[in-house]
């Protein structure tokens, strides 16, 4: 068994990841800022650590405390939209706070790091499905910011013998199905926790941006993956880095239009969802499907939800459940579509 640290580890992916590592009997240590994450469902055995990443005395010393047998990295800003509206926050903020963490994690000898990188590195420029071999094009500075921090990894293995993963993840979605983790950023932005609270009532309505992609429907097309599938690929990466660093791709295989979402969740929830057409999103790809072929084959990763309608069910179950998401005192606010990024 390991000890791991986990930063950004407040956050949707990042909780789940936490609850597989221990589950699967590791320790656990959470490093998050809370700027976007909850403290209240990090369950109390886990030592956490308040810190900024930008803080790079502080970031070292939590490096520094005790042996970590790896370091999973989820903190970042993560938002394609406001990525666009704020390109320089982006590329200085994941840049330099991932720059900082892994500075340190080379000078205290660590040997395994796992990084979330992203389906965004593609640009939605390629023909689908999109292997880890096609070229990069990041159509957003988030993905491009990603993008930098995969560089900065090759230099660790290079110069220093760092190995890592990189984990290009597709769409994350869904809920922990034993209902102890959900999705719940303030404001929501990403499509299926808008459409599920559009259907249930807690926001004035979906806003579908952008009806003339060249797609079957033309909405745009992602690969939705479940969060709890993530959290598998990130504990079989974290055992199988070894001399080698790897880069995965890692989706379902299988594009989703923004109006075939809407209709799951119609489907699953019985009610109807609310919606209207608005202008596109800038820095959105058109489609964005993976080819995981290679972590498939290599580390025999295989995703348990690989039906639409079943991952977004485990996401209503945790809406319905938790009304008011992870905050019992948290008010119900129309953020839905007012005041998407
Ligand atoms: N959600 C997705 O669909 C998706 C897809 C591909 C990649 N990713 C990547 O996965 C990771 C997790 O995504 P998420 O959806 O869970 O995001 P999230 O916003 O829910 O979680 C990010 C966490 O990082 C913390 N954080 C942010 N900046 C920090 C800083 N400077 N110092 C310390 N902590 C900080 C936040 O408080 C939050 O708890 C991100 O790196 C994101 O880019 C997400
Ligand atoms: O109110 C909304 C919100 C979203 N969308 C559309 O829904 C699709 C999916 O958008 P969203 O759920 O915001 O996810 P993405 O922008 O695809 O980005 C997610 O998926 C990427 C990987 O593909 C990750 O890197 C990002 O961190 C993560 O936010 C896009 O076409 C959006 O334009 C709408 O039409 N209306």
């Amino acid at each position: 068994m390991g000890k791991y640290l986990v930063t950004g580890g407040a956050g949707y992916v990042g909780i789940h990841v936490v609850l597989a590592l221990l589950e699967a009997g590791h320790e656990v240590a959470v490093l998050d800022n809370l700027s976007r994450g909850h403290r209240k469902y990090i369950p109390k055995l886990v030592e956490f650590f308040k810190i900024d990443l930008a803080d790079k005395v502080g970031v070292e010393q939590v490096v520094a405390s005790q042996p970590w047998d790896g370091v999973l990295h989820f903190a970042a800003l993560s938002l394609v939209g406001e990525s666009m509206r704020d390109p320089f926050l982006y590329l200085r903020q994941n840049y330099m706070n991932s720059l900082n963490l892994i500075e340190a994690c080379v000078k205290h000898g660590i040997k395994r790091f796992v990084f979330s990188s992203t389906a965004a590195l593609f640009g939605g420029v390629q023909t689908p499905p999109i292997a880890d071999t096609a070229p990069i094009d990041p159509g957003s500075p988030y993905g491009e910011s990603k993008f930098m921090i995969e560089r900065v990894l090759v230099w660790a293995e290079r110069v220093y013998g760092m190995y890592s993963a990189s984990l290009r993840y597709f769409n994350a979605a869904g809920a922990d199905p034993k209902g102890r983790a959900g999705e719940d950023h303030t404001p929501e932005t990403h499509l299926i926790p808008l459409t599920i609270d559009a259907a249930l009532g807690y926001n004035s309505g979906l806003k579908v941006f952008g009806n003339n992609y060249p797609t079957r429907d033309g909405t745009c097309v992602r690969d939705y993956i479940h969060v709890n599938d993530l959290a598998s690929a990130h504990l079989l990466a974290m055992e199988h880095i070894k001399g080698r660093s790897v880069r995965y791709n890692l989706g379902n295989g299988q594009g989703f239009t923004n109006l075939e979402v809407i209709q799951s969740v119609e489907r699953v929830t019985g009610k109807k969802v609310p919606w209207e057409w608005a202008a596109p999103r800038f820095g959105d790809p058109d489609v964005l499907v993976a080819d995981s072929a290679r972590i498939r084959q290599e580390l025999g990763w295989k995703p348990e939800y690989t039906v639409l309608d079943q991952i977004i069910e485990t996401a209503v179950r945790w809406r319905v459940a938790h009304p008011n998401g992870y905050s019992s005192l948290k008010q119900k606010l129309l953020v839905g579509n007012s005041k998407h990024i």
